[in-house]
């Protein structure tokens, strides 16, 4: 069996070498030659699938990514060859969640902010939205959630619409890139709904570029507004629009996901799928090869409480503004965003670090976050 895995795929080696001939690409270069004789096909967001990439294939047998979104999949093409979608669904939601709750931090730093106070706005209660809603549960964060799909299909939580959600004090977005249809998101925040926002509220992506109108958003800053928006995804990445950028408050280069775990946990999933389809016994596990964080213990600092002392810990595994600041003096550069992205020194998720809280009366909060006891 002929494995073909993008170079991006962390562990693909180890995961998968045993199952068949396993040879690596790069997105850069990958062309429907090279992958002509390939039976499994294995990417990450940065390789389109479709006709173009497979039409000489007559053998594939399964394509999967190691990745939540799908967008950079053919659907109807795959479907069209009897493939399926194969995704590595939530593998990186706790990633995302985490990038979120060090995005509000730093505004709550910088903007003087009690979370509690503030309401938050989830759209999109899928894997992502429901480890974020968990997150803020656990800083006692007042949110609500937006998700049609899952209120129509009977997801028995407590959903709000979008005119609910513009009201909330700060909107985070999680949804798919859907292009038409009733549950549209391509462009769901358009002019009107930009226009709509507060210079007080803020705009959080970190789902798909392509939700918010990026033009429309430039326009209202060209046009003076100032609107608080934290950016990780955009519209055309790579090639995306560099006038946008100084605007940001927080802009990344789509690296909410890239947690070690994050991008690990996408491997292993499409190995169990490989497994399970190709009938081999699934004897590898992501546990194997994690590295143990240096350090892989944090102290809590005992003159902090509340906010404060949550905040801190927090940033100290990651701080969003290391990265802004990176991509903000460089993006100027030729082939950045992809520079960025590919050399990026990927972080722990806050379960892989261990935290001697003492006799903190905020000991659950941190636990709860998703902390390590031990
Ligand atoms: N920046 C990054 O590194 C990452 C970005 N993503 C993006 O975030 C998206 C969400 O990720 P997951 O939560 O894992 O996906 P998911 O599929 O588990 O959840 C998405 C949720 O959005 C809902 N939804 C669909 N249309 C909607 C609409 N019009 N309004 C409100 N809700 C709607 C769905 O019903 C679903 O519950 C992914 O599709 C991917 O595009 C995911 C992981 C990493
Ligand atoms: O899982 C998703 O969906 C994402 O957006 C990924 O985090 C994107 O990562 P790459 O595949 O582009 O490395």
């Amino acid at each position: 069996m002929k494995i073909y895995y993008e170079d991006s795929l962390p562990y693909a080696a180890e995961f998968f070498s045993e199952l068949g001939d396993s040879r690596v690409f790069s997105h850069k270069d990958v062309n429907a030659k090279l992958v002509a004789d390939a039976d499994v096909l294995l990417v990450r967001s940065t390789t389109k699938v479709n006709a173009q990439l497979l039409d000489l294939n007559q053998n594939i047998a399964y394509v999967g990514t190691a990745t939540a979104g799908t967008n950079h999949l053919d659907e109807e093409y795959l479907r069209s060859r009897e493939l399926g979608i194969h995704s590595a669904a939530g593998c990186n939601a706790v990633a995302v969640a985490e990038y979120v709750l060090s995005a509000l931090f730093v505004m709550a730093l910088e903007h003087d902010w009690q979370l509690v106070d503030k309401t938050v706005g989830i759209v999109g209660a899928g894997h992502v939205g429901t480890r974020l809603s968990a997150k803020l549960t656990a800083l006692g964060i007042r949110h609500l959630l937006c998700d049609p799909p899952l209120a129509d299909a009977g997801d028995p939580r407590d959903f709000v619409d979008m005119s609910q959600i513009m009201q909330c004090d700060i909107i985070t977005l999680h949804v798919p890139l859907i292009k038409g249809g009733r549950y549209n998101t391509g462009h769901m925040f358009d002019a009107k709904r930009l226009d709509a926002l507060k210079e007080t509220q803020l705009l959080i992506n970190a789902c798909r570029g392509e939700v918010i109108d990026n033009k429309a958003l430039l326009a209202c800053f060209e046009a003076g507004r100032a609107l608080n928006v934290v950016l990780d995804v955009w519209e055309n990445e790579p090639d995306i629009d560099q006038a946008l950028v100084p605007y940001i408050a927080l802009a990344t280069a789509h690296i909410a996901g890239h947690t070690v775990e994050g991008k690990a946990r996408g491997t292993e999933m499409l190995y169990q799928q490989v497994c399970g389809q190709f009938g081999f016994t699934a004897t590898k596990k992501l546990s194997d090869y994690l590295p143990v964080p240096q350090p892989d213990r944090l102290y809590v600092d005992e003159t902090l409480r509340g906010q404060a002392l949550l905040s801190a810990l927090v940033l100290s595994v990651y701080d969003i503004r290391n990265d802004s600041k990176q991509f903000k003096e460089s993006i100027h550069l030729p082939d950045q965003f992809r520079y960025i992205r590919k050399n990026y020194s990927i972080r722990r998720e806050f379960a892989a670090l261990s935290v001697n809280t003492g006799n903190n009366p905020g000991s659950e909060a941190i636990y709860a976050l998703g902390f390590n006891r031990k």
